[in-house]
């Protein structure tokens, strides 16, 4: 049964902000390379350079499955989307563009739901 919170007549869904901010990041139209895993067939030395690799769909499952308890693992899993992007990629290239432009719009998000600098 879901725990209480105190003083409250219905249980506080803490993680709804960030499901909401998961769709946006899902529906955005740089967000076409980190829907999914990185093929590492396609990409043999991904995993050689990328020791924790995360994508969208991975953070749905483990938002979904109850595994994140504050915004901030949810946050720091979605930062990880970037910083993997960053190391592999070359800024001037489609993919490394795409995940300059998702970071910046993911942080904007975040100031504007919870005020974090
Ligand atoms: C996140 N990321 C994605 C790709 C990619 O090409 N994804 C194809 C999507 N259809 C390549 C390198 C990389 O770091």
């Amino acid at each position: 049964e879901e725990n209480k919170a105190e003083g409250d007549s219905g249980t506080v869904d803490v993680m709804a902000p960030c499901r909401q901010l998961l769709t946006e990041l899902e529906q955005h139209e740089a967000a076409w390379p980190f829907q999914m895993p990185v093929n590492g067939r396609r990409f043999p030395t991904y995993h050689k350079v990328i020791v924790q690799p995360m994508d969208l769909h991975t953070v749905k499952e483990r938002l979904e499955s109850d595994r994140y308890k504050t915004r901030d693992d949810f946050c720091a899993d979605v930062r990880l989307i970037f910083s993997n992007c960053d190391l592999f990629n070359e800024d001037d290239s489609p993919v490394g563009e795409a995940g300059h432009a998702m970071h910046t719009f993911f942080e904007e998000r975040v100031t504007q739901l919870w005020g974090d600098t």
